[in-house]
């Protein structure tokens, strides 16, 4: 491929100008200046474009975001602002949407293995309701109801619905052989619905499926929202969600449904079910990825000849896992030159130790590309800062919201004394006797009362 890169790939506010491409009224380049690489880049416009699609395809009260994709406060506030709820899939994620102003009764909370805390935590903020997963965490749930007097929580049932979609293995989650959820097939779903109507902890609000994430084929979210809707018909439940996994276009040429076309799809097959409620979706990918872009600067170019040349950037695997974990496959183009064709082929590669740290196989580059640019990887904004790691003690990048011409630091660069912030304390350099710290207490033996 050696066109220029696509505009639908790009964020939604992105345009040119003399100083190269610019995103919210912003040039790409000036924030790489400002802020240092890698830096995430997000089109603020696009997220709240993003959220108002979503709302308008299924309605208020109807979409949930699904934070894991990128969390921060400023995120947290934004999905709230536009009237999307909080879906967390951990006390973490519960912790910073609390911490972002979000009223409990606006937060959903997933995850397959819950502890106390976590459900202590989410009784406690009053969440809109709880996604159980197991009847381990019933029995849990009935405990804390007994023992830590916590009121009878709103439940919703994760039920494995025998569909599986996603783009890769890692990412499929509604089979019956599945980590997540009451089987369907197996009949746990229906012993689940039956315990929870009789427990004295639980007030059943609906049941729930997810197929997987990066669905680009709108009627596998179609089969799994059938066989849930189905399911949820027959056991008599009122509330219906269908989960996230709506896909988004990597590379040019992919095509992807809207989320008009996914409501279509969903409430159809689910109105063949006979389901007349309402339906509730948790995309994630689909509100934030195309609205993120990484910026980062080229510090080596290595050229082996008849072989390949790699293109050496200053971050890698630890802000962009997806190329390793999944196969993910991204384009680049350079900030200075948008619309230049790209010639050259080349694999990007980050600055860990290890050849796996790949962020694109096979690039498409201009052929002029040299030390010190300026590249841009786009459609990050989903599962990069997210998953992003101090592998190699690299710290981890700073996040802009850009809108309106303003760029507003969300979150700040880690420093090298950050990376030091947990490690507990030893005797200090030079100091004799035992290095060990108590791995118990976190206190050095020696001080140790
Ligand atoms: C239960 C649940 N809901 C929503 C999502 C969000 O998925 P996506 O980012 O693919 O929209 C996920 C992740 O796949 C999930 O596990
Ligand atoms: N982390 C995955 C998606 C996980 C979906 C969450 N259930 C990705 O980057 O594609």
């Amino acid at each position: 491929m050696t066109t220029a890169i696509s505009p639908d790939l790009l964020p939604l506010t992105a345009e040119d100008g003399p100083s190269g491409l610019s995103v919210g009224g912003v040039p790409l380049a000036e924030l790489g200046r400002r802020f240092g690489t890698p830096l995430f880049v997000y089109d603020e416009e696009h997220l709240r474009q993003r959220c108002r699609e979503a709302i308008t395809a299924f309605g208020p009260g109807n979409v949930a975001y699904a934070s894991k994709a990128f969390l921060c406060t400023a995120m947290a506030r934004l999905a709230h602002e536009e009237g999307l709820l909080l879906d967390v899939a951990s006390g973490g994620e519960l912790r910073v949407a609390l911490h972002a102003g979000v009223p409990g009764d606006r937060i959903v909370v997933h995850g397959n293995n819950k502890d106390d805390g976590e459900l202590l935590a989410a009784a406690a903020a009053g969440v809109r309701h709880i996604v159980v997963d197991s009847f381990d965490e019933m029995d849990r749930i009935e405990r804390l109801h007994a023992t830590a007097g916590i009121a009878p929580v709103p439940v919703v049932l994760r039920v494995a619905p025998g569909v599986a979609a996603g783009d890769h293995e890692a990412i499929r989650t509604g089979g019956t052989d599945s980590k997540f959820g009451f089987g369907l097939a197996t009949g746990d779903a229906a012993a689940a619905v039956r315990r929870a109507r009789k427990s004295a902890a639980m007030v059943l609000a609906g049941v729930h499926a997810h197929v997987g994430s990066q669905v680009l084929d709108a009627t596998r979210l179609a089969d799994g929202a059938a066989a849930v809707a189905r399911f949820a018909v027959g056991a008599g439940v009122d509330g219906l969600t269908v989960g996230g996994g709506l896909g988004v276009a990597y590379e040019a040429g992919q095509t992807v449904p809207s989320f008009a076309d996914w409501a279509t799809r969903v409430r159809a097959a689910a109105r063949d079910a006979g389901w007349r409620g309402e339906i509730t979706v948790e995309p994630g990918r689909s509100v934030t990825a195309r609205a993120g872009l990484t910026l980062y600067r080229v510090g080596t170019i290595k050229r082996i000849k008849g072989i390949r040349t790699y293109v050496g950037v200053d971050g890698g695997m630890s802000d962009n896992l997806r190329p390793a974990l999944y196969a993910g496959r991204y384009e680049a183009f350079l900030p200075r030159a948008p619309h230049a064709p790209r010639p050259l082929r080349a694999r990007v590669v980050g600055k860990h130790c290890e050849s796996g740290d790949v962020i694109i196989d096979d690039a498409a580059l201009p052929a002029d590309l040299r030390v010190s640019d300026l590249l841009a990887t786009p459609v990050t904004g989903a599962y990069g800062y997210a998953m992003a790691s101090n592998y190699n003690k690299l710290p981890r990048p700073a996040v802009v919201f850009v809108r309106d011409g303003d760029a507003r630091l969300v979150v700040r660069r880690e420093t090298w004394d950050d990376l030091l912030r947990l490690d507990v304390p030893g005797p200090g350099p030079g100091a004799a006797g035992d290095h060990r710290a108590d791995l118990a207490t976190g206190r050095h033996p020696a001080t140790a009362q």
